[in-house]
């Protein structure tokens, strides 16, 4: 993250410099304003100078003009620099999070990471622009400032009224690190409130289907709590700390009138140099009042950047070699050696002493219990997570030693869950292909949605997900195959991904799939053994392993456990039928 921000110094320091150049010439044109009309009110005693006067005027005039365009110069490079900023980081923090391995999204919550990606980014912003303003300003002003006051006026009048400065200081630093610590404490809170309004809203039918409503409330309220209690927290300190600085700064003004008052009647400085003077500490007020400001974006900026850096910070746990693969040719030719595997958050082993062999071409399926193990090796062999050198080989190479890009272009996976995009039907199908768009029917045909789809208000142009029609999650599936099918890769596999249809039109598509992607090396997992009961080879999982293995007659000859799910299933199948 240091590097981000280095990075992007290194090349935009030129728009900071020339907003500074600015910033500083407007600073500096201020200060001559109070002096002009200092000279003003001491040149109204003699009324023939009103000439005199009159170039006065038009000379702050001239000043103020330049100050406006001073301005917009200023803020657009400085405030526009670190809107680039922004907009750059976020490109880069999403990027980051895309390229992260399987255990980065299975660790991090949605909501949390939102609030990264808006709220801790736009504090990092405000700390790159309007801080960085506000610290020249203030350090520039006040210095040009205390020199215009020791130099058209008195140097002694100055030291006097000078004195709250330090306290000031003292004030500054005692509050800086406070508000850090709050402010890392609010943010933690918005991540939760976002979490959970984020988790009721996707998991809404689940709340409406046990009448949830009051206890998602509740725990709304609850969080809602917490972030007020952290927002009033910092609304105190800063509160506190914002009123004590103008305080001790409006201090410096009554200081000023004090003795600059006695030093008129003693006729040391003489009346307009105290009208000067008194604006000169009006000027200073600002800046000081500012370091406050300072303080809390600065602060708030810190907070927020640490919380981003966690982001950064974290690694794909998936070993990757440089991509040098793509002009190799993927066969499909998988071999697994005594693997085995826990997931990065788990002490459990979900794989153990896992051997085979899939030949290009083959249909192999996995069958067993729930949780014992089936979708876990897709994931692997997709590179979702790692996995100890020598355990999978890919065409007689060891799985670390080959990029996932490479992999993935190669292998179409249909997950278990079906998601699709707010997007007409046909663009998500042609989703990796958008130029396979024409030929998305082509694909629902292999999947057998497409009668389904030739229904809908829109046929293929009609507007699914979030934002548009709500499929059947049958349909879902359906659609999730058709757009594996358009990425045309010689490797499919298919993690249980016609649950929601009957096993007639399971078997139906499988069969489908059999007869068009002819030479395609297929993985099906089924919980259903008549949909998979044609593949060449069947794989039975149980509690993390391999506990038998053959084509649909070799396993029914053993008698063991495939013997005993088929029966279990044909009999529940026969009652269904009654
Ligand atoms: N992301 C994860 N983090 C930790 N443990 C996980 C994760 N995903 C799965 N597991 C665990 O790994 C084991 C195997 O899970 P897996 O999903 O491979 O089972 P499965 O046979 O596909 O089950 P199902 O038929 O229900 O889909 C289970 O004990 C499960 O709880």
């Amino acid at each position: 993250m240091l590097t981000i921000i280095k990075e992007f110094f290194k090349k935009n320091w030129w728009r900071y410099l020339i907003g500074i150049i600015f910033l500083l010439m407007i600073d500096y044109f201020q200060i001559f304003i109070p002096k002009k009309i200092g000279n003003i009110m001491d040149d109204l005693k003699l009324v023939e100078n009103f000439d005199v006067i009159k170039t006065s005027i038009f000379s702050i005039l001239i000043i103020a003009f330049s100050i406006m365009i001073g301005r917009f110069i200023w803020r657009f490079f400085i405030f526009g620099t670190a809107r680039l900023f922004e907009f750059k980081t976020a490109n880069k923090i999403f990027s980051h999070i895309l390229d992260q391995s399987y255990d980065f999204y299975d660790k991090w919550r949605t909501g949390d990471l939102m609030t990264r990606f808006t709220e801790d980014l736009n504090s990092v912003r405000m700390a790159m622009g309007p801080s960085i303003v506000m610290m020249i300003d203030t350090i520039f002003m006040s210095t040009i400032t205390v020199v215009a006051m020791v130099k058209f006026v008195n140097p002694k009048l100055t030291f006097l009224s000078l004195i709250p400065l330090p306290v000031i200081g003292i004030i500054t630093l005692f509050f800086g690190k406070l508000i850090r610590r709050l402010f890392k404490n609010l943010q933690k809170t918005i991540s939760d409130l976002s979490d959970h309004t984020e988790e009721s809203y996707a998991g809404i039918h689940v709340v409406k289907v046990f009448s949830l409503e009051k206890t998602m409330q509740k725990r709304f309220n609850d969080r809602s709590q917490k972030y007020y209690d952290a927002q009033m927290k910092l609304i105190k300190t800063w509160g506190l700390m914002f009123p004590l600085i103008q305080f001790f700064a409006s201090m410096s003004g009554v200081l000023a009138i004090y003795f600059g008052g006695k030093m008129v009647i003693n006729e040391e400085i003489t009346f307009g140099q105290l009208v000067m003077f008194y604006s000169y500490i009006g000027m200073l007020v600002w800046p000081m009042m500012a370091v406050g400001w300072v303080v809390n974006v600065i602060q708030r900026g810190k907070a927020s950047y640490q919380r981003l850096m966690e982001i950064m910070d974290s690694q794909s746990s998936v070993p990757e070699p440089e991509l040098k693969n793509e002009n190799k040719e993927f066969k499909g030719h998988i071999k697994i050696k005594n693997l085995k595997f826990k997931y990065p958050n788990s002490e459990k082993y979900a794989l153990q002493d896992i051997n085979m062999e899939i030949k290009p071409g083959e249909m192999v399926a996995f069958v067993g219990k729930i949780g014992s193990g089936k979708s876990t090796l897709p994931k692997l062999l997709l590179k979702f997570y790692p996995v100890e050198n020598n355990s999978i080989f890919i065409d007689g190479k060891d799985i670390n030693k080959l990029h996932s890009k490479f992999i993935r272009d190669n292998i179409s996976y249909v997950p278990q869950e079906s998601f699709l995009f707010s997007m007409p039907i046909e663009d998500n199908i042609s989703f990796a292909h958008p130029e396979r768009v024409k030929e998305a029917p082509e694909f629902a045909k292999i999947a057998n949605v497409h009668e389904d789809i030739l229904e809908l208000p829109e046929k293929y142009k009609t507007l699914v997900g979030e934002r548009g029609v709500t499929l059947s999650g049958g349909q879902k599936q359906r659609v999730s195959i058709a757009r594996a099918l358009a990425k045309d890769a010689s490797f499919i596999i298919l993690d249980d991904c016609l649950s929601a249809v009957d096993t007639e039109t399971e078997e139906a598509i499988i069969n489908n799939l059999r007869n068009n992607v002819i030479n395609k090396t297929m993985i099906v997992i089924s919980h259903r053994l008549k949909a998979v009961r044609n593949a060449d080879k069947i794989y039975v999982f149980d509690n993390g392993k391999i506990v038998e293995q053959g084509n649909h007659s070799e396993l029914l000859a053993l008698e063991g456990v495939y013997y005993g799910m088929y029966m279990k299933q044909l009999i529940e199948e026969k009652l269904e039928e009654e």
